[in-house]
């Protein structure tokens, strides 16, 4: 019998993604091990977002599919702050705990030891005393702590960051950096979409290099070259986001 350990936590098949049948992204194949650590990076506009909302559920496949080793329950998400509305009059200890939402429901109360979840989960990024602050009067950076808090409790095996240390001082990147490799070192399987290829050079030991289609996916050495970073930005510049759905077969790890 096959170990589960050999079983990709993400398989992409043939994947193509898109917006009212204009593909945005296409031909996506490859198998994300199981704890792998990925960086999702390329041009702006060249599907990474999409990439990460097709996986959480928000997109359907326009073609090929994908496969969750841990099914839908077993993803973690977490959009750019962008996405988020911080008017929303809520506290951030009552933000961290939605994070235990499958454990409690939409409308039950916290029990003590979830409540020192949620405890441990702010001191863990560095919010202790911060529990009754509205979330609108917090820094971009404390926000962004208290977004990965919330993630904490989700327990997740399979970790998706779009863009997570964008917008934020060096020393709160260096703190959830920390908290990321954490994670892998848990054992979890992340992919983060990140522009600052350097950071990716010294923390994420597999890529993804996206121009509308992959450019390269592997060993970050080997992924992101000179060479493969022009073709990605020529791919990008050139893409038709008018074209219809192309039915070009690529072969299977031609990333
Ligand atoms: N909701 C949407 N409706 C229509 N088109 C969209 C939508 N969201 C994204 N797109 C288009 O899909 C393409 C890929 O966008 P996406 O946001 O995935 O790129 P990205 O690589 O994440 O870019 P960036 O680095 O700038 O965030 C772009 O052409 C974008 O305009």
């Amino acid at each position: 019998m096959k170990r589960d350990i050999d079983v990709p936590a993400l398989r992409l098949e043939n994947l193509t993604l898109g917006y009212d049948r204009h593909p945005a992204v296409h031909h996506l194949s490859c198998d994300i091990a199981s704890g792998a650590l990925v960086a999702i990076v390329g041009p702006n506009g060249a599907g990474k977002s999409t990439l990460l909302k097709a996986l959480t559920g928000e997109l359907s496949p326009l073609q090929g599919t994908f496969r969750l080793k841990a099914g839908r329950e077993g993803v973690a998400y977490l959009p750019q702050q962008n996405e988020m509305d911080r008017s929303f009059p809520v506290c951030v200890f009552d933000m961290v705990a939605m994070g235990l939402w499958r454990d409690i429901g939409a409308f039950g109360g916290l029990r003590r030891d979830q409540a020192e979840r949620v405890h441990g989960a702010l001191a863990a990024v560095g919010l202790s005393g911060f529990e009754s602050r509205q979330i609108g009067a917090l820094s971009g950076g404390q926000l962004q702590r208290a977004r990965f808090a919330r993630m904490m409790l989700q327990d997740a095996p399979l970790l998706l960051l779009d863009e997570p240390f964008n917008a934020i001082d060096t020393r709160t990147i260096e703190d959830l950096v920390a908290i990321v490799l954490g994670w892998h070192a848990e054992g979890r399987t992340i992919l983060a979409v990140l522009h600052d290829l350097e950071l990716v050079r010294r923390h994420f030991p597999e890529c993804l290099l996206l121009a509308r289609e992959p450019v390269g996916f592997g060993p970050t050495a080997e992924v992101l070259t000179s060479e493969r970073l022009a073709i990605a930005r020529r791919l990008a510049s050139d893409f038709d986001d008018a074209a219809r759905v192309c039915q070009r077969q690529p072969e299977r790890g031609a990333a």
